[in-house]
Order: structure tokens, then sequence, then C-alpha cells
């Protein structure tokens, strides 16, 4: 193999879609749980990378977005910039459009605001939960698919019905996906995909998050230790809570220091920082309760050394 980028692909996608459209599934069908260690984020995006799709031929990192609403509130409207600002990075936009639903008034507001993009991403309609139709009223779907691209002014590179759960043409999505990516180079090693255990990932966010900064003056001092995950009792189920309570182990009392900061504004940020990620990580929120130990020597300590999963 050589070097060079020839022939390689690369590059970013996001799903969108009214709720419920399959667009979480079919990301996670297509990634799995293997999630990307955040401090290797490509300079290309401001955006939260959901997941990569790493083949021999290209790499394909799909971009969370905010779902796109008619704009009632301030906080919507700036959601929707979000949302347009993550459309002009992108180089492919997936629609996914429900084989079970007619394509209605909330396709059609999505479909029209991407008509509107000046630089124009590719775009790719999904024909998801092939599973749950028949043949014929997937034919009949796929034709509605392509009438409201020429009624809206846009152009379908690939219309592909498929089924996240069923399995049906998940490889072709990827493959599809990834041929419509410009040749370029692989943003995130393969090895930098991880699908360690969510506790492990958890512990990483939140040591990377406590040495952001700090790199050059406690570079391997620092150890994170996850003391208890526990969903917080007495939620609504649809707005679930999780505690985490976590220790920052370091080796002297200075360090210590170094990570607590002047009243303690360094640990909320490191708070703050980890939180969001684990947010994303979990996709529930997340309330982190961290703590800063002192442990002598903890590297040298075999028995510290287990406790901290080494
Ligand atoms: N039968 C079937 N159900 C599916 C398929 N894909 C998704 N679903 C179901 O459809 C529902 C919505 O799927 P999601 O992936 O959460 O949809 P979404 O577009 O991410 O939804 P929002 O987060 O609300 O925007 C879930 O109950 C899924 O299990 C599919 O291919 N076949």
């Amino acid at each position: 193999m050589t070097m060079t980028d020839q022939g390689f692909h690369s590059g970013f996608a996001c799903f969108v879609g009214r709720p419920n459209a399959g667009k979480s599934t079919l990301t996670n069908a297509l990634v799995g749980q293997k999630i990307a260690i955040a401090s290797s984020k490509p300079q290309t995006t401001r955006h939260v990378v959901r997941g990569i799709v790493t083949e021999p031929d290209g790499q394909l990192i799909l971009i969370d977005t905010p779902g796109l609403h008619r704009p009632r509130t301030l906080l919507g409207q700036r959601l929707n910039d979000l949302v347009f600002e993550t459309w002009a990075e992108v180089d492919v936009v997936g629609v996914c459009l429900p084989c079970d639903q007619r394509i209605g008034p909330g396709d059609k507001f999505i479909i029209g605001q991407l008509a509107k993009l000046e630089r124009r991403p590719l775009f790719v309609a999904l024909a998801t939960k092939t599973d749950l139709v028949s043949k014929e009223r997937q034919l009949s779907h796929l034709v509605d698919v392509a009438g409201v691209a020429e009624e809206l002014g846009i152009e379908w590179a690939q219309v592909i019905p498929c089924s996240a759960t069923g399995g049906d043409n998940v490889e072709v999505v990827k493959e599809q996906l990834i041929a419509l990516l410009p040749e370029g180079p692989m943003y995130y090693p393969d090895g930098e995909i991880t699908d360690e255990p969510t506790e492990t990932l958890i512990a990483e966010l939140i040591r990377e998050a406590a040495l952001e900064g700090v790199r050059d003056e406690l570079p391997h001092s620092i150890a994170v230790m996850i003391d208890e995950i526990l969903p917080r009792p007495d939620r609504p189920e649809d707005k679930p809570l999780t505690d985490i309570f976590a220790s920052i182990v370091v080796e002297r009392d200075s360090q210590k220091g170094i990570i607590i900061g002047h009243k303690g504004e360094r640990l909320r940020e490191i708070g703050a920082t980890a939180r969001e990620q684990i947010n994303r990580l979990l996709g529930t929120r997340v309330h982190l309760n961290l703590h800063v130990k002192v442990m002598k020597e903890w590297q040298r300590d075999a028995k510290y050394l287990n406790r901290l999963g080494f």
C-alpha cells in the first residue's frame, strides 16, 4: 500500500429527517458502538462527531445536528443556525424519509431549507424502514421521493431504500456515502476509534478535560477512577438523569491545586467540558460529581493500579 491519498475518499455527512425518521438507528447500524475519542477532532469541523466509519477505501465521519424546527423562539433560531452551519460544512446530507409514512409537510419543510443552501452538499435520499412495508408500497414511496426533489428543486445523488433494524442495504448505504466523498486523507487513525466499555470512555473523557491546558505540567500523573454510575431515581421516563461519581487521581498536593484551580474554577470547567461529552456519549443528561484525590506515587503502586483499572 502506498502512503498517498489517491483513491481514498473521506469527509463528513449528517442525517436529517423528521422526528422518528430513523436517523439515530441508521447511524448506530453504520458505526456500531464505536466512539471517537474527542481529543482527535480534525480541525476541519467544529461540530460534534457522532461516529466514524472506516473502510479500506474511505472514511465517513458522521456529524451530529439538532433537529430543524420552524423557529418560534430565539433558542429555536440559534439551533437552526447551527443546523445551517453544519449543512454548509458537510460533503453529504442524508435525508431520511421513512417508507411507512407519506412524504408530508415536515419533510418538505426540511427539503425546502436544503434547497435554499448557497453552497450545496450532495443529497442522498434514504428511504428508511423498508421492513415495515410491502414491495408495492416501497415502490410508490420511491416515486414520491423522486417527485419531491423535483417539486422543491434539489437533486438526489442517490436514492437508497434501507432498513437499519432489518439490516437491509445498510452496507450499500455505507458504500455509497463513502463513494460520494471527495478524495482525502484518513482524518482519524483507525486506532483512535474505540469500542471500549462505556466506563472506560467516561474516564477517558474526564481525563482529557482535566489535561486540557496543563498537559505539560502534569503529563502522566493524572488518572481517573469511576466510583459509581447511578440512574437518578424518580425521574420522568423521557427525561432520565444519570449521576456519575468520579475521582481524578493525582500524585502530589501541588497537582491537586492545579486541577482544582483558584476557588475551584478549573475543576468546574473540567466538569462542564466532560459533562457535555458524556451527555453525548450516553445520550442522556448526566450529573457529574468530581473529586480530586492524592494517591502518592500511584503509578508505582500495584494496589492503586488495580483500583484504577490498569
Ligand atoms: N421497523 C423499523 N423500525 C425502525 C427502523 N429504524 C428505526 N426504527 C424505529 O423507529 C423509531 C425512531 O428511530 P430513531 O432512529 O430514533 O429516529 P430518529 O430519526 O433518530 O428520531 P429523532 O431522534 O426523534 O429525530 C425507533 O423506535 C426505531 O426503533 C427500521 O429500519 N425498521
